[in-house]
């Protein structure tokens, strides 16, 4: 069995961060490890507190585990300081694995996650280190520093996000209000996009966490980056499209539905280069 090991946030809410990355990860047969880099207090109301690990500690944390443990392929969410992400990427510089970067920033009732002095370290830290970066709307023009409001501004700011060093970038449609959830994929060669139908639902924490959880488990278990990306599309599809309706606000999805319809889920693949 392949290990993977996701460096995030712990939500008490159990329906993103480490939380979901684990849950994704034991769905997919990896085995899952964690560092912790923040705790929260959080359900599906929202964020309401927020205590961040000593960044000694999650270094501690990263090396304990690859001291120990054939680590395949590492996930990182939130992040929340630049001290964090400084040791983060110290800590993986050291290793030769698959990484996963979702560049969380806020939550969906908009609680900053990441710390607006950590952009920059983000960018110039642990970009050049990624084997995809996985940024929804608002995320890729923080970090490309573009207003998205057309396809032209998706592949403009997809261009930048490369330009940083990342190897691959998914530029995720979810924010977007087309009638599919569309995500546009860059490599230095190729582009593409992958769709299913949207959903009408309240039922959308920590869809981007699930995501690229699923993006890293399938890239462990040595699937093409492609194929890792057409898979987990088909993952978040099936836990968005079958909720287990818990919480108030905006409730968990179904890690579960992907095992029980054994990953049967039509994704509309366009080649656009
Ligand atoms: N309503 C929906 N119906 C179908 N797919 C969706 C819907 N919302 C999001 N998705 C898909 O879920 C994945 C995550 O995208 P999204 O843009 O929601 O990420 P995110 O904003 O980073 O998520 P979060 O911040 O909640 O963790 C993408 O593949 C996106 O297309
Ligand atoms: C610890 C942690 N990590 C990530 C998210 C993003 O998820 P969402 O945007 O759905 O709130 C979150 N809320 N909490």
């Amino acid at each position: 069995m392949e290990t993977v090991l996701t460096i995030a946030g712990s939500d008490s809410g159990g329906g993103a961060g480490i939380q979901a990355d684990l849950k994704t990860f034991q769905e997919l047969g990896v085995f899952g490890t964690s560092a912790i880099t923040a705790l929260t207090a959080q359900n599906t109301r929202g964020v309401h507190g927020v205590l961040p690990a000593a960044p000694e500690f999650v270094t501690q944390q990263i090396d304990c585990v690859m001291a120990d443990f054939p680590v395949k392929a590492v996930k990182t969410g939130m992040l929340f300081s630049a001290e964090i992400i400084q040791a983060v990427a110290d800590s993986l510089k050291k290793h030769a694995s698959f990484l996963v970067v979702d560049p969380v920033m806020i939550a969906k009732d908009r609680t900053s996650l990441l710390q607006q002095s950590a952009v920059s370290a983000l960018i110039t830290e642990l970009l050049p280190l990624a084997t995809l970066v996985t940024p929804n709307i608002p995320e890729a023009e923080t970090l490309s520093g573009l207003v998205i409001e057309t396809q032209d501004d998706i592949s403009a700011a997809a261009k930048r996000i490369l330009a940083a060093g990342a190897e691959a970038v998914v530029i995720k449609g979810g924010h977007l209000s087309d009638k599919q959830a569309t995500d546009y994929i860059f490599t230095a060669d190729t582009v593409f996009t992958v769709s299913t139908p949207r959903i009408e639902t309240r039922h959308t924490h920590g869809t981007g966490c699930t995501f690229s959880a699923a993006c890293t488990a399938f890239l462990a278990q040595g699937y093409h980056l492609r194929d890792a990306i057409i898979e987990a599309k088909k993952f978040i599809h099936l836990a968005i499209s079958q909720p287990i309706n818990l919480g108030s606000g905006h409730g968990p999805t179904n890690h579960f539905a992907y095992h029980i319809n054994k990953g049967n889920c039509e994704v509309a693949i366009n080649d656009i280069r």
